[in-house]
């Protein structure tokens, strides 16, 4: 398999997606243009900011030198003051000796009693000595008293120096809060660049914008680098800073000091503790600015830590999505966070299992476009999430698949009913979307061999087993419609399909059992790896068991089994001894939960075992798949439909719209569209000419009937509305064959009754062209059905404007809707329907159709083009098969099963 992806089923027309993609990337690429713009006035600005802090710290640097030249003065003059102190202590030791002397010499005098005039100059002398001590000493405490004025001055300039550094703080905290309105907006940025990813053609178209951005963050980081110079540089201050204040410690210790010396003066010590108070607040301002200076600065640091990291993750993150690498460097965070919304989803029953399992498989793979998908769903609403999500899911069918159908019947060279058409069409409209199909088909004698091209036989037979020993088959090959088709012929004495019939022989059970094992050899022998092998009714039913048993662990192991069943009322079931002779283990199997027929414990059931041993069981109609859950539709299956219900569903079948063409069909008289519609009235004309009906009348109604005869199809009524029509004035057409003699040889009855009628007409035989002609001359198209897997008649009638008249069950349920049903949206209305499968019934909706034929020929007329119009192309059913196929491809490849 390529690993090219192939068109998405998503229903949107791909023109629409073109121009909401180049609109979204006319956007992306305004909001870039408007970021960098952001992004580079955000560097203007911390530009600016740099500048401003250069300056701020410059003058930081000068105001220190200032102050420690400051601080040194202040020290030599406190040095000064205590030299000083220490003369006048001193002196005043000298005073106090000078006292002890006078003291001495007034007593002396005192002792001789007579020399008092003596004694009073002595006084007087000393005294004059001592007021000339005290008067220097009072000089010396001036001079103090002034050095310790402009010690206060000192501090004064020193209190406005912090308040300066206060503000430089402040600045710095302006810078931080810059930088971190840049780390935002480079954050946003960031997002909204991850956003850009989203489209990967639009990386090409950024890149070179990347790039500039990219500079631009390089010229962002080296400002980040001068500022963290800065920033250290501001550490050097602070460091000065704390040099400062061991310098004030010491001149308080020196104060300290002189303290004790200046204990003799009074004023002198208030003086002393008032300069002590002043310098111990001084130094806790100082201190505190120190630890302020340090916090900012830490933070700083690691802001700048914090947004370098950032940096170069945003570069990194640019650099490998610039290169188109895959998010593995999203954080686990980030998928977590994914699986739980899924789960999520998943138990509030948003998404199914199935869906569940896929996206944790691609979360759990770190797919990128599950990142994309969240990123571009961000701020939308939680369906459309899921939606965004889904589709990632759906177009994990990234791979295209080998897909190979084994069936009974093939259209046009083995048909007998819808099956044929459905195996064609499905295959084909697989094929454009760029799968590789392939059909293996049983090699009828009776084929339309004129139909397959470059038909040959290959020259190596396939040996396969049955009833105990080695069968060859023949194998040959050809194309029908374009697709490669594998025809088994085998030989085998019984001449399985040698038959001049595709089914209805007694050793049907025999034949097909045969034919699921030759084909299933084939694909082994031929080295084939297919991803989905496709089997469709009771007749290749057996090819699920036989794959699990017997051919996957021969090697025949690539491959997921999808069963279709077009009807439930052929279920393939015989004896349980007959399964024995494919080569299936009949003990094994012949078990309530495996091919156990549900009514006979003594039989196996062949539909019932590839609806136990398939991936993907489907039918064809949503309401038949519903009404085969019951026991009225289920015809025993009911109850192993319900315990299988997780892998089956209902589709409805398309028609291959390019076989079934009214202005292409060369079976046609006239060709037509819905344009056009004159040509109906042609073939109409060349059709009762033709079964030589009358034509006097050309708005005289034709009904037609084209069908299998068989009770499924309500028989009866089809014979009924042969009768009413004519009683309401119309023509009528029968074309169809039964398998059952009874029903053959009661219409043959009625056939020659109206041999010579001119208003119908019985034609008991499988006739393809004249098919073409009925559809394309009928005004009505009659299909009373019992019930009705999907039929198929209905929409090829519509696609030939005429107009159904349908019983309300099965697929015309799901593709006829009432022109006169008020509670269908009015662009849905394309037909007459009925509910009850009597006369009555049938009565009630032919009686309205023939009404508005009469009596408004112009809504008629419209009614015809709109049916036209409608799309059963096999193109929206085919995805869905797509879907089915490539999730369960996905399933077991995420499990690694075979
Ligand atoms: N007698 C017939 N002659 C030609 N085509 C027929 C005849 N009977 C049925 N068909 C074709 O067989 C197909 C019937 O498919 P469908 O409506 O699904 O019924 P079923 O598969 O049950 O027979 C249609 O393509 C229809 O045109």
């Amino acid at each position: 398999m390529g690993s090219s992806t192939f068109p998405s089923n998503d229903i949107t027309s791909p023109s629409t997606n073109i121009d909401e993609g180049e609109q979204l990337r006319g956007i992306h690429l305004q909001d870039l243009l408007g970021m960098i713009r952001n992004a580079e006035k955000n560097i203007h600005l911390l530009n600016q900011a740099r500048v401003r802090a250069l300056e701020d710290l410059e003058k930081i640097f000068d105001e220190k030198e200032e102050l420690q030249g400051e601080m040194n003065i202040l020290e030599m003059k406190l040095a000064e003051t205590d030299a000083r102190l220490k003369v006048a202590a001193q002196e005043k030791v000298h005073v106090e000796l000078l006292e002890g002397q006078l003291e001495k010499l007034r007593d002396e005098l005192s002792s001789r009693g007579n020399s008092e005039d003596y004694l009073q100059e002595m006084n007087n002398a000393v005294s004059s000595s001592q007021v000339d001590l005290v008067n220097s000493f009072s000089q010396e405490l001036d001079l103090l008293r002034e050095e310790n004025m402009s010690l206060k001055d000192e501090l004064q300039v020193l209190k406005v120096e912090l308040s300066n550094i206060r503000e430089s703080h402040q600045q710095m905290q302006m810078l931080e809060e810059e930088r971190s309105v840049l780390e935002s907006s480079l954050k946003e940025l960031e997002l909204k660049l991850a956003a850009s990813h989203e489209d990967v053609s639009e990386i090409s178209s950024l890149k070179s914008e990347c790039k500039s951005l990219y500079e631009k963050v390089e010229d962002l980081q080296t400002m980040l680098d001068n500022a963290t110079k800065q920033a250290d540089q501001a550490i050097l201050v602070v460091q000065q800073n704390q040099e400062l204040r061991k310098k004030v410690d010491r001149l308080e210790e020196s104060l300290n000091e002189a303290n004790a010396n200046r204990l003799s003066s009074q004023k002198m010590q208030q003086y002393n503790e008032l300069m002590q108070q002043k310098i111990k607040l001084l130094d806790e301002r100082l201190q505190r600015s120190d630890e302020e200076i340090q916090t900012y600065i830490q933070l700083y640091q690691d802001s700048m830590k914090e947004f370098q990291d950032t940096l170069s993750r945003l570069k990194e993150e640019s650099k490998k999505k610039t290169k188109g690498e895959t998010v593995l460097d999203k954080p686990p965070g980030f998928w977590s966070n994914l699986l739980l919304m899924v789960d999520g989803w998943f138990l509030e029953k948003k998404i199914s299992v199935d869906e569940a399992k896929v996206l944790r498989e691609m979360i759990w793979n770190r797919e990128v476009r599950i990142c994309d998908a969240y990123i571009s769903s961000k701020g939308k609403i939680e369906r459309e999430i899921i939606a965004t999500f889904l589709k990632q899911t759906s177009s994990t069918r990234g791979t295209r698949l080998h897909v190979i159908h084994i069936a009974a019947e093939m259209a046009p060279v083995a048909k007998v009913g819808g099956l044929g058409d459905v195996v064609t069409g499905l295959s084909k409209a697989l094929q454009k979307k760029g799968h590789l199909v392939e059909i293996v088909l049983p090699k009828y004698d009776i084929m339309r061999y004129d139909l397959i091209q470059d038909l040959k036989a290959l020259d190596a037979p396939i040996e396969s087993y049955f009833d105990g020993r080695l069968f060859k088959n023949r194998i040959w090959v050809g194309t029908v419609e374009g697709l490669p088709v594998y025809f088994i012929e085998p030989h085998h004495p019984s001449k399985f399909f040698w038959r001049g019939q595709l089914y209805g022989e007694d050793d049907d059970f025999k034949r097909f059992s045969f034919f699921s094992r030759a084909a299933l050899e084939l694909l082994l022998q031929a080295g084939k790896k297919p991803d989905i092998i496709h089997c469709h009714d009771w007749q290749t039913a057996f090819v699920a068991p036989l794959y699990w048993d017997l051919y996957v662990p021969k090697g025949l192991d690539s491959a997921r089994i999808c069963f279709t069943c077009h009807n439930f009322e052929y279920q393939g079931a015989a004896p349980a001894s007959d399964l024995a002779s494919c080569g299936l283990d009949v003990y094994r199997l012949n078990k309530p939960d495996r091919m156990q027929d549900n009514s006979a414990n003594d039989r196996v059931n062949s539909v019932k075992g590839a609806i136990v041993f398939s991936n993907i069981v489907t039918t064809v109609s949503p309401s038949y798949a519903q009404e085969v859950r019951t026991a009225e539709g289920g015809r025993g299956l009911q109850a192993t439909l319900n315990s299988h219900s997780k892998k089956f569903v209902g589709i409805l079948n398309g028609i291959d719209t390019d076989a079934w063409n009214p202005a292409t069909d060369p079976l046609v008289k006239v060709q037509y569209n819905s344009n056009d519609i004159e040509g109906k009235a042609e073939n109409k004309e060349a059709l009762r000419s033709h079964l030589g009906m009358s034509s006097a009348n050309v708005w005289q109604p034709l009904v037609a009937c084209i069908t299998r005869l068989v009770p499924q199809k309500g028989v009866h009524l089809i014979r009924h509305a042969l009768y009413r029509t004519l009683e309401l004035g119309g023509q009528f057409v029968l074309l169809g064959s039964s398998p059952v003699s009874q029903i053959q040889r009661e219409f043959e009855d009625i056939s020659s009754k109206f041999k010579n009628h001119e208003h119908a007409r019985l034609i008991l035989k499988y006739d393809e062209s004249l098919a073409h002609l009925i559809y394309a001359a009928s005004d009505m198209f009659i299909i009373p059905s019992i019930f009705e897997p999907c039929g198929l008649t209905q929409m090829i009638a519509m696609r030939y404007g005429s107009i159904p008249i349908a019983r309300k069950t099965g697929g015309l349920n799901d593709s006829v809707f009432d022109v006169d049903d008020d509670n269908i949206p009015i662009q849905y209305r394309n037909g007459f329907t009925f509910l009850k499968a009597d006369e009555q019934g049938l009565n009630s909706a032919l009686e309205r159709a023939m009404y508005h034929y009469k009596n408004d020929p112009e809504g008629w007329k419209q009614l015809v083009q709109k049916d036209m119009n409608i799309d059963f192309s096999w193109g929206s059913s085919a995805s869905v098969y797509e879907d089915l196929y490539q999730k369960s491809v996905c399933r077991a490849r995420a499990t690694n099963r075979p």
